[in-house]
């Protein structure tokens, strides 16, 4: 359906237009093979698996996340299998592995794209950094995506909850006729609460500067530069990490997921609106230059390449971990730890 944002309409699907009946019944012939076992896989994987969809996971023998499939619930040899032997028994071949990951195993899904398969990603990282992946599939086969919006860990709680995360959604080939029905029956069995259009350019651009932007990224930058002030003028590391970081989680932001920033707003002291009302147009105004610097490297393939590049090496597992050691070192983050554990609902 075509549904307004403001005063932009886009193409919205949702579970009333195309319920999991439906999805059921333009899948009821197809293997799904979710490859990589990793956040989304075991999250798109046990949702398609729960709302009956005939699905088999690709994963590496004797490896972590193998043992990880095994303790979820697939057989080896009946649901689970060699990444080789998945790509071949499946039509619908979901290439979930890492992004830098999905060019090692190229040549392998590649042979096993016989015509009127399926190929979907979760990100159009792939084809449209085609140039840097060499993942260019063939003509016969369709192209499709479904972007969750949020962790795999996120897709499962959710859909366990009875609630739905959203996803975006798009096609970039359809070497069938039948790409539509089949991303759309896909968006809504790995347990999309709705799905909104994209293509995979856009998905790509957005995702990357999001993750790297207010999401994650610029978030962090944030919480440091206000605890470090804090700390620096004698407040304690409880009185920082709270003020900084736990009611924003725990109280606010709950209030702004409800219903939107004004009421989270209306919801504190007037003197808490007169000083945010005040601050939030310097705050973007300082950072808006660095969201364009951002928006800049993404648009020019850089942040793609520096992803291909450290995680293609041996040793990205053992250098990400120290880096995230370091965060969880961090002064902030300890006391997060202390905080975490006082809440009543945690002892
Ligand atoms: N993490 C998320 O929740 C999330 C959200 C939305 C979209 N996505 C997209 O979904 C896709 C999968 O992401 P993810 O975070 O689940 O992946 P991940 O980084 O957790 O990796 C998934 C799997 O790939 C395997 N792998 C990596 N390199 C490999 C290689 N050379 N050969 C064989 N296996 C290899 C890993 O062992 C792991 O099991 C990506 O395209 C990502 O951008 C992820
Ligand atoms: C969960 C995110 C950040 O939305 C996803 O884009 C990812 O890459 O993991
Ligand atoms: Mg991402
Ligand atoms: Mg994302």
């Amino acid at each position: 359906m075509k549904l307004k944002f403001g005063s932009t309409e886009e193409n919205v699907v949702t579970r009333e237009e195309f319920p999991l009946e439906k999805a059921r019944e333009v899948l009821k012939d197809e293997v799904i093979a979710v490859l990589g076992y990793g956040v989304q896989g075991p999250g798109q994987a046990l949702n398609l698996k729960d709302n009956g969809f005939n699905v088999i996971v690709g994963q590496r023998k004797g490896s972590k996340t193998w043992d990880k499939a095994v303790a979820d619930g697939w057989v080896p040899g009946q649901t689970l299998f060699e990444l080789e032997e998945a790509c071949e028994k499946g039509t619908i071949l979901q290439f979930l592995l890492s992004d830098a990951g999905q060019i090692a195993l190229w040549p392998t899904v590649k042979k096993h794209l016989t015509p009127g398969k399926a190929l979907y990603f979760s990100h159009g990282f792939g084809v449209t950094y085609k140039d840097k992946t060499g993942i260019i599939p063939p003509a016969d086969v369709d192209v499709i995506l479904v972007a969750p919006k949020g962790s795999g860990t996120s897709l499962r709680r959710m859909f366990v909850e009875g609630r739905g995360l959203n996803s975006s959604y798009a096609i970039y080939q359809d070497g069938t006729g039948k790409a539509y029905d089949r991303v759309v029956a896909l968006g809504i069995g790995v347990g999309s609460g709705y799905l909104f259009e994209t293509d995979f350019y856009r998905e790509v651009t957005s995702d990357l500067t999001g993750e790297r932007g207010t999401l994650m990224g610029a978030i962090q930058g944030i919480f440091a530069a206000q605890y470090e002030v804090l700390r620096s003028n004698g407040h304690t590391p409880s009185e920082a990490f709270n003020e900084t970081v736990e009611e924003l989680t725990q109280s606010l932001m709950p209030l702004v997921a409800e219903n939107g920033m004004d009421w989270m707003y209306a919801n504190c002291s007037t003197t808490a609106q007169r000083g945010a009302l005040d601050w939030w147009k310097p705050f973007r105004d300082a950072t808006k230059p660095v969201f364009e610097d951002l928006y800049n490297s993404v648009k020019t393939g850089q942040e793609a390449q520096k992803s291909i590049d450290s995680n293609s090496k041996e040793d990205y597992r053992v250098k990400l971990e120290a880096e995230l050691k370091e965060l969880r070192d961090s002064e902030m983050w300890q006391a997060g730890a202390v905080v975490r554990q006082l809440r009543p609902e945690n002892n």
